[in-house]
């Protein structure tokens, strides 16, 4: 069995969470309250812009020049699809923006949380441990995507948002860093494959916490 398909098992649970949280469901049939989904756009907005960074340091941590060139690549797709589809989300929404042009938000707890994980893991790591870290967020909205492939929610952001990951140009970038994390596996120590095991469960249940987080509009408690 490949190394990612024996993490794929591992997480089986946390990611049918995932599946089955309010948000998620709420996204694909229209139910969502439609500050949970704003909330959600503003913390990811800030989210987005750590994940690029920690795929730029995992591109200066590759072994060589073709995966660097790659990681920067995908660091820019963060920013051409994903951030240019909150920017899109944010004006249909009539979203807030500060001087910056950042949302005028403060980050949540959770949002915060899961963000210093995936540094810790990028600053001390190796590429293998940065995939390990990043591949969640890539495979599980990818998951979504199919499974909520063809709802309807009768909402045209949340439509946007549901066809944005069931779509092709989506998948190709999900199977590199699948393919990427099981090449680095077959030549990493046993040691090595336990960290990335560990890595991979925790982003998975930050990602489940993420929903929980925008859902109940968490906010600091002082
Ligand atoms: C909390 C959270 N987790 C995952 C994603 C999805 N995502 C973020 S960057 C990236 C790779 C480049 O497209 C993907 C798939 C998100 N938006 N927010």
């Amino acid at each position: 069995m490949k190394f990612s398909e024996q993490l794929r098992k591992k997480v089986d649970s946390i990611w049918n969470a995932s599946f089955e949280h309010p948000f998620v469901t709420g996204v694909a049939d229209g139910s969502l309250p439609i500050e949970c989904f704003n909330y959600y756009v503003q913390q990811d907005s800030f989210y987005l812009s750590k994940f690029a960074q920690v795929q730029s340091i995992g591109a200066a941590k590759a072994l060589d020049f073709h995966t660097t060139s790659q990681m920067a690549f995908h660091a820019k797709s963060t920013f051409d699809a994903e951030h240019m589809l909150h920017e899109g989300f944010a004006k249909d929404l009539g979203l807030e923006k500060n001087s910056e042009g950042h949302m005028a938000v403060e980050a949540a707890p959770t949002a915060v949380a899961y963000t210093n994980h995936l540094f810790s893991v990028a600053y001390k790591g190796s590429l293998g441990e940065v995939i390990a870290a990043i591949l969640p967020c890539y495979w599980l909205y990818w998951e979504i995507g199919e499974k909520y492939k063809g709802s309807t929610p009768g909402h045209p952001v949340y439509q946007k948002w549901i066809d944005t990951y069931g779509d092709e140009w989506f998948a190709t970038l999900v199977k590199e860093q699948i393919d990427r994390l099981d090449e680095w596996a077959e030549k990493a120590s046993d040691e090595e494959k336990h960290r990335m095991e560990a890595i991979f469960v925790t982003s998975s249940k930050y990602e489940y916490m993420f929903w929980e987080m925008s859902y109940t509009l968490e906010k600091w408690p002082v």
